[in-house]
Parts: C-alpha cells; sequence; structure tokens
C-alpha cells in the first residue's frame, strides 16, 4: 500500500538539481520560485476533471501530457518562456501502473519545455487534475487579449478540428477508418503547445492580442474582440482544418474548424506589415501559420465563405455551463 507521502516520492520528487530558476522545490510547505531580475511572471490554472475534460479510462501517459499541455498552452498565448508548475491530484486509488505512466506522460512534456514541477498537493477523491503554470516574459512583451488593433490580420497555428472530430467519433456521430481514428485521437489527447512561436511573437513584438483556443475559435475570438473593443471578420473557407476533418463534408469541416474545441492552437492579430517575418517566424519552429481574417472597428464577429459572402452557422463557444 502506497501511503500519500510514499506516492509524491516516488511519483513525484525527483532525484536531481533543481533547476536555475527554483530556488526550493517540492517538500516544504510553499516552493520558491526566482523569475529572472527585470521579468514578470505569467500565471495560469486550468483543471481536467474526468468525465468532462477526459473519458473514464483515459489512457494515463496520455493524461499526464495533456494536463501539462494545455498548461503551457496558456503560457504560449502570452509569449512567455515556462519557468515550473504545481500539480493538484485528487485520486480514487494510488494505483503504482497509473502514477508510473501519468507522471512519465506529465515529466517527459515538463522536460521538453524545462518546466519543474515545483510543488502540489494530493487528495483521495474523484480524477481531477488541476495545475497552476508559471512562466517569465519582458514587461510590456506580452501578447493580451485587449491588444488587437483595427486592420490587424487575423492569424491560427497549426490545424483546427480534428480533436472535435475524434469527440463526435467516440460519441459514434460521425465513423473514422482506423488511420483517421488514431491521428484525431492524437490531436485530442496529446497537443502540442505552440510554446516557441508565442515567444518568438512576443520577443520579436510581432503580433498584437493573442490567447489559445481552448473553448473552439468563434467563441475564444469573441474575447479578443470584446477586449479589445473591436470587431472582425472570418474567412470560414481559411481555417486550416486538420487532415481528418479536411477529409469530411464542408458542412462539419465549416463547424468543427470554427468551434471545435480542445485546439490548443493559438489565435493572434498582428499588422499586415508584419506578414514575411510572421510566415518566418512560423516556419523557424516548424509551426504552420495561416491567415484566416482580420480586425475591424465594426463590432462583432462576421463569418464568411470563400467568396466573401455572408455565413449564418450559429456556433457558440464550450461553456461549461450552457445547457446545450
Ligand atoms: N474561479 C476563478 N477565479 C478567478 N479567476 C478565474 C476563475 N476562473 C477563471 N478565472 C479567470 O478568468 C479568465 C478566463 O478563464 P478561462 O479558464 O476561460 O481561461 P482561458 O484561457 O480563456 O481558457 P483556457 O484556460 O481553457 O485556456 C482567466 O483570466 C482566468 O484566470
Ligand atoms: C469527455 C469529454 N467531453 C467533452 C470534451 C470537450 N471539452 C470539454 S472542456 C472543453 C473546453 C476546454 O475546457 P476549459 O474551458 O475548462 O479549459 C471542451 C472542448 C472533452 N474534451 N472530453
Ligand atoms: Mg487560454
Amino acid at each position: 500500500m502506497l501511503s500519500e507521502f510514499d506516492l509524491i516520492k516516488r511519483y513525484f520528487q525527483r532525484d536531481r538539481a533543481p533547476g536555475p530558476n527554483t530556488a526550493l522545490g517540492i517538500g516544504d510547505d510553499c516552493a520558491l520560485l526566482s523569475p529572472t531580475p527585470g521579468k514578470v511572471l505569467a500565471i495560469s490554472s486550468d483543471m481536467l476533471v474526468e468525465d468532462r475534460h477526459f473519458f473514464a479510462g483515459a489512457d494515463p501517459y496520455t493524461l499526464g501530457h495533456k494536463c501539462l499541455a494545455v498548461n503551457l498552452s496558456d503560457l504560449a498565448a502570452m509569449g512567455a518562456r515556462p519557468l515550473g508548475f504545481t500539480l493538484a491530484l485528487s485520486l480514487p486509488a494510488a494505483e503504482p501502473d497509473w502514477l508510473d505512466a501519468f507522471s512519465r506522460g506529465l515529466f517527459a512534456l515538463a522536460d521538453a519545455h524545462g518546466c519543474e514541477l515545483l510543488g502540489g498537493d494530493t487528495t483521495k477523491g474523484p480524477l481531477n487534475v488541476c495545475i497552476t503554470i508559471f512562466g517569465e516574459l519582458a514587461p510590456g512583451q506580452a501578447l493580451r487579449r485587449d491588444a488587437a488593433r483595427v486592420g490587424d490580420d487575423i492569424w491560427i497555428s497549426g490545424t483546427l478540428g480534428d480533436a472535435r472530430l475524434w469527440l463526435a467519433a467516440r460519441r459514434s456521430e460521425v465513423a473514422l477508418d482506423a488511420a483517421d481514428h488514431a491521428a484525431t485521437g492524437q490531436r485530442m489527447h496529446a497537443p502540442a503547445p505552440r510554446i516557441a512561436l508565442g515567444r518568438l511573437l512576443a520577443e520579436g513584438n510581432l503580433a498584437h492580442a493573442a490567447l489559445d483556443i481552448s473553448d473552439g475559435l468563434v467563441g475564444d475570438l469573441k474575447h479578443i474582440l470584446a477586449a479589445s473593443r473591436v470587431g472582425a471578420v472570418l474567412d470560414v473557407d481559411a481555417l486550416p482544418a486538420g487532415p481528418a476533418l479536411a477529409r469530411q463534408p464542408i458542412g462539419l469541416r465549416r463547424r468543427f474548424a470554427a468551434a471545435g474545441g480542445d485546439d490548443y492552437e493559438l489565435c493572434f492579430t498582428a499588422p499586415v506589415a508584419q506578414r514575411e517575418a510572421i510566415q518566418a517566424a512560423g516556419a523557424a519552429c516548424g509551426t504552420a501559420v495561416t491567415r484566416v481574417g482580420s480586425i475591424t472597428s465594426e463590432p462583432g464577429l462576421r463569418l464568411v465563405d470563400g467568396d466573401g459572402a455572408e455565413l449564418d452557422l450559429q456556433l457558440a463557444g464550450w461553456d461549461h455551463f450552457s445547457p446545450g
């Protein structure tokens, strides 16, 4: 039988020297973080709850990856460099095989981004993983939601909608062949946080506003529009659909690319003069970037097709408390 403290020591307290920004790691009442002098901290929390963010029986390795990936994605959306994170875990049981796989998935991504586990909390209860992440960036460089300007291009990283397509297949709403099922499952369970792109956009002063797309593009873009007091026109047919979604009928393609959710891609706005620099930044970090619309002075979000004709798609972002 694993005790609470055995569990922490065995799976989460690593036998290695702390990183340069960690003054004190796991084991005391608080961790002590040393940000680089002159930088500001970027802080965000994201919680994943069984039967809401993932299905019961989810693979623990990819769950470990995803719960950190969605937090790193918020740092990417601000243009911050990851420093460390805390992990609050509620577990129905102390299962060694589950904990081994979960911690391996978590640390594989943490190590890839030099992001150290600083501490956390562990309790028995329904399966629930909550991470708080800390990053840093230069003052004034953050990609804020209130910084979009009229005339900006709207850009998207990577591709959209394949995670939503996996969810539709899981709910038996669509049928996918084995290859598309595996590829879309990878998008749902193992999103790649766009840290490198976010940092290039912020440090090069290339973009104005940004966020990461977790609730679906149209819902999330509205946060930028509201905060910046602007409107936008979005070319739904220019949205980069994921490879599996691109093979689906146009109605589904438009709906899932524009409002799928679980994408963890960046949506950012930038001056027209930065087009070439943004393409170069995307190429430099191996992440496709696609121009999908522009910021307007007329309020509201207009969706148009490839010919510029208005589309009435009635799309909404994910809302935990909406009845739909
Ligand atoms: N319980 C809460 N108390 C205080 N602030 C909160 C709380 N829940 C959310 N917020 C804040 O509200 C804002 C929107 O939260 P939300 O979780 O939707 O973030 P997001 O970045 O849009 O989505 P995601 O976390 O999925 O990327 C954030 O600034 C967040 O810190
Ligand atoms: C089992 C299961 N059902 C539905 C979904 C879809 N989903 C759940 S929460 C969310 C928005 C992001 O969460 P938050 O706003 O809390 O960051 C989305 C798109 C899923 N991933 N798993
Ligand atoms: Mg976010």
